[in-house]
């Protein structure tokens, strides 16, 4: 299975583009759209979200309610386009109204696409970079991998996603039974965190660095339970299932860094203490006493829940902003700015959740017989089965 994206952050539309879903499963716009609106939501959102409402439009590749197997594009508009119809135009533009037209950028901002983006596609005007660059493109990541969350759910596999730190406060391990527990804990949060206590604290430091015209980062988890055993392959580098994962991960904007289990804790424990003992019964088949690896092995899954997380960076454009130097006078500047988010921590684990969500139902898709979802679902139960009794 892949995607592709396309659309501009101001522009009229953002459009995924899906090949490989299998043909009769159940979709509709509902299951993207309760996605989009999570997304949108998290304390330290900027004054964008509440011009945009988005909604997914499925322009083909299902009818009825179900996927025909042919490609299945999804667009999301962009309500912010009425302000910027003739700034962000495909029409040429008359040479006396260009300058003034195109608000030109020429101040490339610290830590964004701009200044690397300008020089390698040869753009003096910067706009021409950030507008593809922007975050806005997760939307129609997060479209794609509602698709792919719908898969995994039809075939028994949960996902969810919480939040672990923001600003150097961390949550309490989250304790929960289910993932259905911990999703309806955090998703009551308007930080995405399962601990309240933490959860106030991470508000009120969101609120500090806006004040202060700063921004601030954080780590999400994502955690998916019902995998079967033995998707991904120990036998190519680009087959590796947490390969895929992590550059998923890393693909996010403003990830810096990815840790599957329990990561980088793994650097100052005893070989016994990181791995997990195998065991067997009759009703689960095989499965590890803990789960330390993150559901994951040789480039497999293991069968435990797949344990993911991601560091994002602080928002990049600030308030109280960085020195920069301008590409056409080439003199110093301290940039100034209309908006922006000062912390996407909340959303961003609702993208992460979605890249994850994909990179799992492709790896499922690209390994079972997979043109006709019925014939899926039902290798995969039988598939299970073996597994367990192998
Ligand atoms: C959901 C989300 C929202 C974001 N919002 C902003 C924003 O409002 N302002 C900003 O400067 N960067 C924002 N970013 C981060 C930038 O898009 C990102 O840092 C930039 O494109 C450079 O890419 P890099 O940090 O991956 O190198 C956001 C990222 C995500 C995931
Ligand atoms: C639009 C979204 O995020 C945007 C990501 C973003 C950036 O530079 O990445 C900058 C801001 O956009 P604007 O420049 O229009 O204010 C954010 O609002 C979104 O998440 O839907």
């Amino acid at each position: 299975m892949r995607y592709l994206t396309a659309g501009e952050s101001h522009g009229p539309q953002l459009t995924a583009l899906i090949e490989g879903l299998p043909a009769g499963m159940p979709i509709t716009e509902e299951d993207i759209n309760s996605e989009l609106e999570r997304r949108q939501k998290g304390h330290g959102r900027g004054r964008r979200m509440q011009i945009e409402k988005d909604r997914a439009f499925i322009s083909s590749g299902v009818r009825h309610g179900y996927t025909l197997g042919s490609p299945v594009a999804l667009v999301v508009e962009n309500k912010d386009w009425t302000h910027w119809t003739k700034i962000m135009g495909s029409d040429p533009l008359a040479e006396d109204e260009a300058e003034e037209v195109k608000r030109k950028i020429t101040r490339p901002r610290p830590g964004h696409a701009d200044l690397n983006g300008g020089i390698k596609y040869g753009h003096r005007d910067l706009r021409n970079v950030l507008e593809r660059s922007s975050a806005r493109e997760t939307t129609v990541r997060v479209a794609a991998g509602a698709a792919a969350k719908k898969l995994l759910s039809l075939l028994g596999i949960k996902i969810a996603s919480h939040v672990l730190e923001i600003g150097g406060i961390k949550a309490n391990p989250a304790n929960y039974k289910t993932l259905d527990e911990l999703r309806e804990k955090t998703e009551a949060s308007p930080v995405r965190c399962f601990d309240q206590e933490a959860e106030a604290k991470m508000m009120a430091a969101i609120d500090d660095a806006k004040k202060n015209g700063d921004s601030i980062g954080g780590i999400v988890e994502v955690i998916a339970e019902g995998m079967p055993v033995g998707v991904g392959s120990y036998v190519h580098y680009d087959r590796k299932l947490d390969a895929k994962l992590a550059a998923a991960m890393v693909s996010i904007n403003a990830f810096k860094g990815v840790e599957i289990g329990i990561g980088f804790e793994a650097a100052e424990k005893f070989g016994s203490e990181v791995h997990d003992e195998i065991a067997w019964n009759s009703e689960e088949g095989y499965y590890r006493k803990t789960n330390r690896l993150g559901g994951l092995e040789g480039g497999m899954t293991t069968g435990m829940p797949i344990v993911v997380r991601g560091v994002m960076k602080p928002i990049p454009t600030l308030y109280k902003p960085l020195k920069s130097v301008d590409i056409d006078t080439k003199e110093e500047f301290t940039a100034s700015i209309e908006r922006s988010d000062s912390c996407a921590v909340p959303a961003a684990a609702v993208v992460a959740e979605a890249v994850v969500a994909w990179e799992l139902a492709s790896a499922i898709v690209d390994q079972f017989p997979s043109d006709r979802f019925d014939k899926l679902a039902a290798y995969l139960e039988q598939y299970r089965q073996e597994t367990k009794e192998f």
